[in-house]
């Protein structure tokens, strides 16, 4: 149990009719970048929620810092943003950092911090006349003034354009270089590559994989073949495989030298072949849509799956 800074245990959340999460299991250790992604409506929200103490589990069980995160004191290492935050308008950026960093011991001093998010030329603007963006990178700014010990984002770059994006990874980044531990969700894939150094999925409310990234890489394909054929034999490489609506088989694959090398060797007739590259999340939204094909779903390797 030591050195984790969260965790949930076979914890069940139910909306009316809705099992918003069904025994999904997750630990947090102490040092790394988890990122949690999923589709919509997959729970990920939900297992933030519970984690940061704004709901309790319908069954299971939470922790925060080793106790309940609904109680104030477990939360005081915890730095996190909800999707939605309200700023005071009238004042200023700067003001709305000293104003927060001054509940903390040892906050992270204002120039510094507004430096990491890009946002020093909007010290003197009121919080209300920032764009949605600047908003957003403003509240996250906020989430680590304090140097907390674990972050938790729930979707920290939606609505951000590609630089503003960029900034914020590199504040995370710099965040986790200074020790911290991050808890992210993203529906994009691609976020969780740049940061994060352990993946979990999450999809109807369970945790489909929890692996490393280059162990989840590995195992989702990244390309795709495209191509006309009567019968193709078994092949090894192949991760999926369809026939599409115009008759051509889709081949989605890791390896797609490997694969034509193969095709080749099997002497199956073929025409028309393409190669091109599966879309990452396409390939996620294969993975997290199969809950039932072993092949494809490697075993959770979360502690007491139930
Ligand atoms: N307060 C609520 N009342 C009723 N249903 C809810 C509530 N919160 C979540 N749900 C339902 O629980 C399920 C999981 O929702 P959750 O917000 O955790 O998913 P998510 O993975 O965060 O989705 P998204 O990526 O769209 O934000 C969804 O079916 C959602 O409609």
């Amino acid at each position: 149990m030591t050195g984790l800074l969260a965790r949930a245990v076979g914890v069940s959340r139910r909306f009316g009719d809705t099992l918003a999460l069904d025994r999904a299991d997750l630990d947090i250790p102490q040092g790394g970048i988890v990122g949690l992604l999923g589709p919509n409506g997959a729970g990920k929200s939900t297992m933030i929620s519970l984690l940061t103490g704004l709901r309790r589990p319908s069954a299971g069980r939470v922790e925060l810092f080793g106790g309940d995160p609904r109680n104030p004191a477990s939360r005081r290492r915890l730095g996190t943003t909800p999707q939605r935050t309200g700023l005071p308008e009238n004042l200023r950026v700067g003001e709305v950092v000293d104003f927060v960093g001054a509940h903390y011991a040892d906050p992270v001093p204002t120039g510094e911090l507004l430096d990491r998010f890009g946002l020093t030329a909007l010290r003197r603007r009121q919080t209300g006349a920032l764009s949605g963006g600047q908003q957003r990178l403003l509240t996250v700014a906020l989430a680590v003034v304090g140097r907390p010990a674990l972050v938790v984002l729930d979707e920290p770059t939606t609505g951000l354009d590609v630089d503003a994006r960029l900034q914020l990874w590199d504040a995370l980044r710099d965040y986790h270089a200074t020790g911290g531990t991050l808890l992210l969700t993203s529906h994009y894939l691609e976020e969780v590559e740049a940061l994060a150094e352990r993946v979990v999925v999450i999809a109807g409310g369970r945790v489909l994989v929890d692996d490393t990234l280059d162990a989840v890489r590995s195992r989702v394909p990244t390309r795709r073949l495209l191509l006309r054929a009567a019968h193709l034999p078994a092949l090894d490489g192949v991760l999926d495989q369809a026939v599409l609506p115009d008759g051509r088989t889709e081949l989605l694959t890791n390896d797609s030298d490997a694969l034509v090398r193969e095709l080749v060797l099997s002497e199956a007739e073929f025409t028309d072949l393409e190669v091109s590259g599966a879309s990452l999340e396409e390939a996620f939204r294969s993975l997290t849509g199969r809950r039932d094909d072993e092949s494809l779903v490697p075993t959770s390797t979360t502690t007491g799956a139930a």
